[in-house]
């Protein structure tokens, strides 16, 4: 059976420039491309933080490289990712999708060096009792450093090479990776080739944006493709829309 995973960006499902607010027609489009996925195969579902992970980190300086020893902080960003994990499970339910959730802060831990160690055993067993497993960006305890935060970007690279998944697909707000001219770039085997164009996001945002999804994409050593809400259709039917990061590693 085809095993894929979706990421669901933060900028998709939220309304990332108002703090804690769902955007419900970009979780309502989502949801039914996962449902339709869920139809057709195994799916693992990635969400990022959008309004509700990245502005609770950013209040309390922590990001993928900053951490934190402060446990009252700690646990509001971890709540707030929980609240957005919990509207993007009820939504699936709505549509009879059998979602569980994967809170990576009791999943999993990042070593000194910043490896991230993610054991997998909860998502094999939900997927091969035909659950759909929704994990999602989060504050994960770092070695050395108390907590950061770990990309929903980070997890889909782990996930994707753990359960050797057959297609990777990142949902954003934009149809793809643009150049300078804001055309999409259809392939990108190399940080040069969209070097000059890639930046952080337009939003608050604590772990890089677009350049840092490339840089990630890239080690995973399999294609991905990057593409908005517009492209769900095509992905779910098995096309390319958008960008393919086609790295070698
Ligand atoms: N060359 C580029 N092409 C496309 N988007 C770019 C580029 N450079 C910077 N960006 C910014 O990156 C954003 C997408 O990255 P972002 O991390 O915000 O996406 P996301 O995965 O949906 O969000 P989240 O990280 O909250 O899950 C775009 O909204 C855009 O503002
Ligand atoms: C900021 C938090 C807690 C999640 C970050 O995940 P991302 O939005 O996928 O980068």
């Amino acid at each position: 059976m085809s095993l894929v995973v979706l990421k669901l960006g933060g900028s998709v499902v939220t309304d990332k420039d108002e703090a804690e607010t769902v955007d419900e027609s970009g979780l309502a489009a989502a949801v039914d491309a996962v449902a339709a996925l869920a139809e057709a195969g195994q799916v693992v579902v990635v969400h990022g933080g959008g309004s509700f992970g990245h502005h609770h980190a950013a209040d309390h300086g922590v990001s993928s490289e900053s951490g934190t020893h402060d446990v009252a902080g700690i646990r509001e960003i971890n709540d707030a990712m929980k609240r957005l994990n919990d509207a993007v499970l009820d939504a699936l339910a709505e549509r009879g999708v059998p979602a569980l959730p994967v809170h990576p802060l009791s999943a999993g831990a990042r070593e000194e060096d910043g490896s991230l160690s993610l054991p997998l055993a909860a998502t094999e067993t939900m997927l091969g009792e035909g659950f759909v497993p929704v994990l999602h960006g989060d504050v994960i305890a770092h070695a050395g450093k108390g907590a950061t935060i770990v990309s929903g970007d980070d997890l889909v690279v782990s996930l994707a090479s753990g359960l050797d998944a057959d297609r990777v697909g990142l949902c954003s707000t934009v149809p793809g990776v643009l150049d300078t001219a804001g055309d999409v770039i259809p392939e990108i085997t190399a940080f040069g080739d969209a070097a000059d164009a890639l930046g952080g996001s337009d939003s608050t945002d604590v772990t890089g944006g677009m350049a840092a999804k490339v840089q990630k994409l890239l080690a995973l050593g399999a294609p991905a493709h990057i593409f908005g809400p517009e492209g769900l259709g095509e992905f779910v039917a098995g096309e390319s829309p958008g960008t393919v990061i086609r790295g070698s590693n």
